[in-house]
């Protein structure tokens, strides 16, 4: 059962149109990454998700229920991690979840919403003395409260060290795995490419790319490259490859073969191809490709707009 449901979704702030026409769905107990650029829509189709904003059209269902007409009963069964919490700073982090607790029905104990967070070493310090990434974990602390079946978080990570979010990844895994639905932004692609089985990624409002993770990075290409050994010339590789000085690469779906390939080649006459390097796609490579595919369709409208 989809857990998150999106259906034709629109908000725009004045005649700027933030979210326009989007439509998705979340399967109970899996990861979803939205994507971006900033000012590509997210943290609006973050707010329209939780009942923050009210669309002007489409409509949301969260675990088959309006967040804004059945606000009470959505509240009880989703964690929110939005960016920028507001914080008391002079209460210390184990004092901040405990008032949040007394308006948390069914809460965890404080102490371990803090461990999950991997916050239990703060606990004693003021709000105002945590770093940004510590504060994060705060915000995540919170989230995890009411043990929700929902969870999302607006790019949780941001701010924290490698480590401390090599943290933050396990424990969504293992909420996740634990039947939790989380629905997370992020400007990690690394991060979403861990975590999410389904993406989708937006820009300016609409959703460019969207679907299964592993479905879409299968669908990209890979390469390998290599310093062209100087006795070869690129007309006899046994694939076809772009020469640029020294360096020849090959573009190939499935990247591994065509290394093993270049190297039973090579080691056939007695050559060594150095610097070989292999490259699956990654999201990394699909979003600049959007971001690029996306600048130039920006130029060319303004171009047209300006000889119009
Ligand atoms: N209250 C508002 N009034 C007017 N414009 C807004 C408002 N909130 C957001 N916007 C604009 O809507 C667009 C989408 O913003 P949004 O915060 O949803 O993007 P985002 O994808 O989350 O970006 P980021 O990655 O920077 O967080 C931006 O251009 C932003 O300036």
């Amino acid at each position: 059962m989809a857990a998150i449901q999106v259906n034709h979704l629109s908000k725009s702030y004045g005649s700027f149109q933030a979210v326009d026409d989007i439509s998705f769905e979340v399967e109970a107990g899996t990861v979803f990454a939205l994507l971006g650029r900033n000012g590509a829509g997210k943290t609006t189709t973050m707010e329209l998700l939780t009942g923050f904003q009210r669309p002007d059209a489409g409509s949301v269902r969260v675990l088959g229920l309006d967040p804004l007409r059945d606000r009470a009963q959505v509240r009880g069964n989703v964690g929110i991690m939005l960016q920028e919490a507001g914080f008391f700073p002079d209460l210390t982090a184990g004092q901040t979840v405990e008032i949040w607790r007394d308006f948390t029905p069914a809460a965890r104990p404080a102490s371990e919403a803090l461990e999950l967070a991997g916050l239990t070493a703060k606990a004693k310090t003021k709000v105002r003395q945590l770093s940004g990434g510590e504060k994060r974990r705060l915000d995540l602390a919170l989230a995890l409260l009411g043990r929700p079946d929902v969870l999302f978080l607006d790019e949780p990570t941001t701010g924290m060290d490698p480590e401390a979010r090599r943290d933050v990844w396990e424990v969504v895994r293992d909420l996740a795995a634990r039947g939790t639905t989380v629905l997370l932004t992020t400007h990690y692609l690394e991060e979403a490419q861990q975590l999410a089985t389904n993406l989708a990624i937006m820009d300016r409002g609409r959703i460019v790319v969207g679907g299964d993770m592993a479905e879409t990075l299968a669908a990209r290409v890979g390469r390998v490259s290599f310093e062209l050994p100087s006795v070869v010339q690129p007309g006899e590789l046994p694939l076809l490859a772009t020469v640029r000085g020294k360096v020849a690469v090959v573009q190939a779906a499935d990247p591994d073969l065509a290394a093993q390939t270049l190297l039973g080649w090579a080691s056939a006459r007695g050559l060594r191809l150095r610097g070989l390097e292999v490259r699956t796609a990654s999201l990394e490579d699909l979003f600049l490709e959007l971001a690029h595919n996306g600048e130039t369709a920006q130029n060319s409208t303004t171009t047209r707009d300006g000889r119009a």
